[in-house]
């Protein structure tokens, strides 16, 4: 007892100096932030925009060093040369570089998640630190030494680090979703450290860690490959804005704030879509050949006309000939810009056409001539019967008129029933649905910008940014500051005017924008017409994509991955698993399973590293009439189990909460309702689908019978310790005998 008395005393100890130096940097990085900010506002542009950028740069490097208060080091390796490596969110050095600290995504790091007796990689032993606070609260140590195990049998799964693991899996659910930095299992890490190249597909059941890995593999090859994502940015797409809520405290604890998140609904900048489509109508919007239909209905937005117009400018007979138009329109097409670009080309090119009529018979002189092409540029008749050749339009307008104007769907879409282009027909003030993103992405991107514009201010842009370039990098040569910041980035601090516009802000306001990596959670939910849409992003298909097609609610979803990808990615993605659930009580996981392969979906199946007593009940009413009132004291009875102290969460999962809600409302739970869906209240009513990639500590199922089999499926794995389920009718086919 008094050895580990001892060593608990001497991890106090190392703890404590890591504590001190990760203080003395705040301070540090705080006194230079006060050094930049006290120099005031004067001096010239380029010495404000200098102090800025600085400022910039030491807040970031404040913020990094203030989010990783809680469990700084969680991990030692004792390694076989006798030296002894601590792990911990990041890394440390003393003031003469000497590393006190391993950050958990280097490279020495790896060992610490990987390491087994039977590959036990130098190291001798893992340890394992709890800390409280700043205090270490206890140790867990796995010799690993071959000779120490060489009798021991270590095949199979292998859960690494356990007691920390349960204590993990057992602690009361927030409503916020925590890092796993501490306990990554061995699986998980070699997910996390693949290479940032090619698509990544991670299939996995409910609670295997499928978001926990992506948010930790994010942080890691932000870590790795720096250089380049922290300039091209990281997207995560994400099934909902709760969803988003969810999980955005992950990255921050991990050092790491770069990453912009979306959901696919807010993928298009100035388009907001919130309701979703009904079964058949998303399966055909996602459908593939929609992008065929958004073509063609762009294309006929260019049109030859049959006839002559004739008109009169300047007292002179001007002809519009089908000809010269059709001349123009492929003249225009050979630009390959996209529609509204393409349609200045084609605009110059017919203006000159007609000036060439008019200084034929007024035997103009050549310098006349841009006075002439001038005034057909703003003769009326001369504009409308150019716009009638090409239309300009804008995505909105193309894909409303599609679904609202039956002859332009007909003409867009032959390739589709009549029954099909029926289904799509709504009013023109319906609001759009997510699955109209991607079709509005689609238009946009075959479209362009009208802007002239834009492209000579971008022009004046670049040549500004060159000269900033140069200077920056004079800056950092005299600073020393280039050892964590590049010329680029510092000159995109420069450029800004108040505050800094980070990668991540300018990548979400620009629907162009390119990303150097993308992860997708919950990615079973994406139609393949999304997938063009996210691909867009992603010119180097550098793709992490978790999920899990046994819980595809989207009727245009994946059911397998091969279908929904191969065409897409080809041979540039390859498919990893993951098979231990760290969410649900076993009883749980095992029931859900049952259930979801008795209704025929393609289950993963996983074995559930917890064991929790009293974990499933299901109470049976005898009328539907009494089924509120029977989930309302289920709810009293669970949030007295997980605390009524704002501790642990409920939630209630129901086909029609409205009436659940009255009845919550009028009982001894109702303070603990929030007013609107908020993940962060102890008690929620929500619908099936809502629950999607959260978990509570007890979730009460109304009626399962009654969902759909992907929603019964996720419903049932939401609970990390009790599922109560009230029923009125039959149990659904599978469930486990005797419950
Ligand atoms: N290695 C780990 N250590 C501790 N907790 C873990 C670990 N891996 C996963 N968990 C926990 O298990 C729970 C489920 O993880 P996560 O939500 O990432 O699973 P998922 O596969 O995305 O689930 P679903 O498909 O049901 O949405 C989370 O509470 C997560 O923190």
């Amino acid at each position: 007892m008094s050895g580990l008395t001892d060593e608990l005393g001497r991890e106090q100890s190392t703890l404590d100096d890591l504590y001190a130096r990760l203080d003395e940097l705040r301070a540090q990085a705080r006194a230079r932030l006060r050094r930049v900010r006290k120099a005031g506002p004067s001096g010239s542009p380029q010495n404000r925009s200098e102090r800025d950028a600085f400022a910039t740069l030491y807040e970031d490097r404040l913020a990094q060093l203030e989010a990783v208060e809680d469990r700084l080091c969680f991990g030692r390796l004792d390694l076989a040369d006798g030296a002894t490596r601590y792990i911990g969110r990041l890394g440390l050095t003393d003031a003469e570089h000497t590393s006190l600290l391993t950050d958990w995504r280097a490279p020495a790091a790896q060992a610490f998640y990987r390491a087994t007796a039977a590959h036990a990689d130098d190291v001798v032993r893992r340890r394992h630190l709890v800390t409280r606070g700043r205090q270490v609260v206890s140790l867990e140590d796995e010799v690993l030494d071959l000779d120490a195990y060489a009798a021991s049998d270590d095949q199979g799964a292998h859960l690494s680090g356990e007691g920390a693991l349960l204590a993990a899996m057992a602690a009361k659910r927030t409503g916020r979703m925590n890092d796993i930095v501490a306990t990554i299992q061995s699986e998980q890490d070699e997910i996390i450290r693949a290479p940032l190249t090619g698509a990544l597909v991670v299939q996995g059941g409910p609670g295997t860690g499928k978001t926990a890995v992506a948010l930790h593999r994010a942080a890691y090859l932000l870590y790795n490959h720096r250089k380049v994502l922290e300039r091209s940015g990281v997207l995560l797409v994400g099934p909902s804005p709760a969803f988003l809520r969810y999980i955005d405290q992950v990255l921050p604890s991990l050092g790491e704030t770069g990453v912009v998140s979306s959901t696919l609904g807010g993928l298009l900048p100035g388009v907001r879509a919130t309701q979703d489509d009904e079964g058949p109508v998303a399966r055909l919007k996602g459908d593939l050949r929609m992008a065929k239909a958004v073509e063609r209905a762009v294309r006929a937005r260019q049109r030859v006309p049959e006839r002559e117009t004739h008109l009169r400018v300047d007292g002179v007979d001007v002809v519009i000939r089908p000809r010269d138009v059709a001349d123009a329109m492929s003249r225009a097409r050979r630009s390959h810009k996209p529609h509204n670009e393409a349609r200045a080309v084609f605009v110059r090119d017919m203006l000159g056409k007609l000036a060439t009529q008019v200084t034929d018979a007024l035997a103009y002189a050549p310098e006349d001539r841009s006075g002439i092409v001038e005034d057909l540029r703003s003769t009326r008749e001369v504009r409308v019967a150019l716009n009638i050749a090409w239309f300009p339009i804008t995505p909105e307008q193309l894909v409303r008129d599609l679904f609202t104007k039956p002859h332009r769907l007909a003409q867009a879409a032959p390739h589709l029933t009549e029954a099909e282009r029926a289904l799509l027909a709504r009013p023109a003030d319906a609001p759009w649905t997510i699955a109209d993103i991607p079709l509005l992405d689609e238009a946009a991107e075959l479209l362009g910008e009208d802007d002239e514009l834009e492209r000579v201010r971008n022009r004046a842009a670049a040549a500004e940014r060159a000269r900033d370039r140069e200077y920056a990098q004079q800056v950092l040569a005299t600073s020393g500051a280039g050892a964590f910041v590049d010329a680029d980035t510092l000159v995109d601090r420069f450029a800004q005017q108040g505050p800094a516009l980070t990668t991540a802000e300018r990548a979400a306001a620009d629907r162009a924008w390119t990303y150097g990596h993308v992860v997708v959670d919950e990615a079973q939910e994406l139609s393949p017409m999304a997938w063009r849409m996210l691909l867009r992003r992603c010119p180097t298909r550098s793709l992490t994509i978790v999920g899990d097609v046994a819980q595809t609610a989207n009727a245009a979803g994946a059911t397998r991955w091969e279908t929904m990808l191969r065409p897409l990615l080809r041979d540039g993605w390859q498919q990893r698993e993951l098979t231990v659930n760290y969410r649900t009580p076993d009883v749980l996981a095992q029931g859900a399973q049952d259930v979801a392969l008795a209704a025929g979906l393609p289950v993963s199946p996983v074995t559930s590293a917890r064991e929790v007593d009293d974990a499933l009940r299901v109470v049976r009413v005898e009328v539907p009439e009494v089924v509120t009132a029977t989930v309302a004291e289920a709810v009293a009875a669970a949030t007295e189990t997980v605390g009524a102290d704002r501790t642990g969460r409920v939630a209630v999962v129901t086909l029609d909460p409205e009436p659940v809600r009255v009845a919550l409302r009028a009982s001894a739970v109702a303070r603990l309702l929030p007013d609107g869906s908020d993940v962060d209240a102890p008690l929620a009513v929500l619908v099936p689908h809502e629950t999607k990639g959260l978990e509570f500590d007890v979730v009460v199922l109304v009626e399962p019978a009654t969902l759909r089999a992907p929603d019964l499926y996720v419903a049932m794995t939401r609970a990390t310790r009790q599922l109560r389920v009230v029923t009125s009718g039959a149990l659904p086919a599978g469930w486990p005998h005797g419950r």
